[in-house]
């Protein structure tokens, strides 16, 4: 498992973005909703900085979530006051929430008590994930079907992080897209959260990108993953309503079926995009998402759009082009930021050496790397302004599958 390294901004030292150059063709942006906010800060200086705001402020103060993302009369909720005096929320569905299995699916194909017994009571020997939330579970239902089930951590059964899991299951219950993980429904039994998802088999991209099964993702195969990423991101961000900001784009969260084809998972910290009718803006008081992968303009400005999503994309392609993770601790200190490495790299025309040492170097191999990593960097660009939308890297990524398969064709 990668190790964890989600944190959470708090304020403080001021975050700050790189000094780097990036390429400089800027692409039209075709998404609908607004990505410019009402503020526009002057950019930030030293990605160095940033980096290390990040780590010291490594922690979310309890309580700080600023909105509760579920709506309760939506949902028929209803609170009550238990014999502790504690509010007790329950959550009823279909009405067959009996033996205190409660649940909000309307079509409801699994109880507490049934996921309770396949996994022989949560049995570390179902367990296939840990992540902030929880632990993740495969489980097999009665009916034949195999799911993963979120058990939500009990430390964390505070407000901040019931709202968390309501937004991850609003979330969840809205999207339907081939490259997105199903959201089949969740349960609240006593002091327990099970979220019940899509079961994708073949693990996540960080532990292919790592071989852990002893093989090598090849360079066609990438390019697969990029572009169904980039599909399923276009997806939230111009065909839901309001639009979807997922806020936690990593190669953990991309989960790989057998064909190798790409699922982006875990929306617990998704949030809805700004309303691109009244033009407001999310400001929100706290920043969300994982180091290595934030958008440095959000951490300034606190205001989120689809833009921090395409920065974080842009980190996650160099990721899939090099092979390293965002931040390498291990490396000396001008390796240790690989998009700032690869940016230099690839500015001093020395591209060839970032690329991943496991794949081989060839014609093909090395121009899907340089087109790629060309708009990685227009992804990474500091201000959002520059970065194109994901439905233009969607478009540009296609472009480049094709040019590598004819290449790749051509040189058999
Ligand atoms: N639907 C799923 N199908 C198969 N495996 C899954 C599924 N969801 C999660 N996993 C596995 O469990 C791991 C942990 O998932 P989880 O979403 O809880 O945390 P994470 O994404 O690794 O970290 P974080 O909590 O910081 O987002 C994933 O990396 C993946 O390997």
């Amino acid at each position: 498992m990668p190790s964890r390294r989600r944190h959470s901004y708090t304020g403080g030292s001021s975050p700050a973005t790189s000094s780097y150059s990036t390429t400089s063709t800027t692409l039209p942006d075709r998404s609908p909703a607004p990505s410019s906010t009402t503020t526009d800060r002057q950019a930030p200086n030293s990605l160095a900085r940033w980096i290390s705001g990040i780590f010291i402020n490594c922690f979310t103060p309890p309580g700080s979530v600023s909105s509760k993302s579920f709506n309760d009369s939506e949902h028929d909720i209803r609170s009550r006051r238990s014999s502790t005096g504690s509010v007790q929320k329950h959550y009823y569905g279909n009405g067959n929430g009996n033996n205190g299995n409660e649940t909000e699916n309307q079509n409801q194909r699994f109880s507490f008590d049934e996921i309770y017994a396949a996994t022989k009571n949560f049995s570390p020997s179902f367990r296939i994930g840990q992540g902030g939330f929880g632990t993740v579970y495969k489980v097999k239902l009665r009916d034949g079907s195999t799911v993963a089930v979120k058990r939500a951590k009990k430390s964390l059964h505070d407000d901040r992080q019931g709202a968390e899991f309501m937004s991850e299951i609003k979330t969840l219950a809205q999207v339907t897209h081939l490259s997105l993980v199903k959201y089949y429904g969740y349960l609240v039994h006593n002091d327990e959260k099970l979220l019940v998802v899509e079961y994708v088999p073949n693990g996540n991209l960080r532990d292919h990108l790592d071989c852990k099964d002893g093989k090598t993702l090849d360079m066609a195969t990438r390019l697969d993953i990029a572009t169904d990423v980039a599909h399923a991101i276009t997806y939230l961000h111009m065909y839901t309503q309001p639009p979807i900001i997922h806020r936690d784009i990593k190669s953990s969260n991309i989960l790989l079926t057998d064909n190798f084809r790409a699922k982006v998972a875990d929306f617990g910290f998704a949030r809805l995009a700004p309303d691109s009718e009244s033009g407001a803006t999310h400001v929100s008081t706290q920043v969300k998402g994982t180091a290595g992968y934030l958008d440095p303009e959000y951490l300034t400005t606190y205001q989120l759009t689809e833009k921090s999503d395409v920065y974080s994309f842009g980190v996650l392609l160099v990721e899939l082009l090099t092979g390293r993770r965002p931040i390498e601790l291990h490396r000396e200190q001008k390796e240790r930021i690989t998009i700032r490495w690869a940016i230099k790299k690839f500015t001093s025309g020395d591209t060839i050496s970032v690329l991943d040492p496991k794949l081989e170097r060839n014609p093909s191999n090395n121009l899907a790397l340089e087109k790629v990593l060309e708009m990685a960097f227009q992804c990474l660009a500091p201000h959002r302004g520059s970065r194109p939308s994901m439905k233009k890297c969607s478009e540009i990524l296609w472009g480049i599958r094709k040019d590598y398969r004819e290449l790749l064709n051509t040189s058999l």
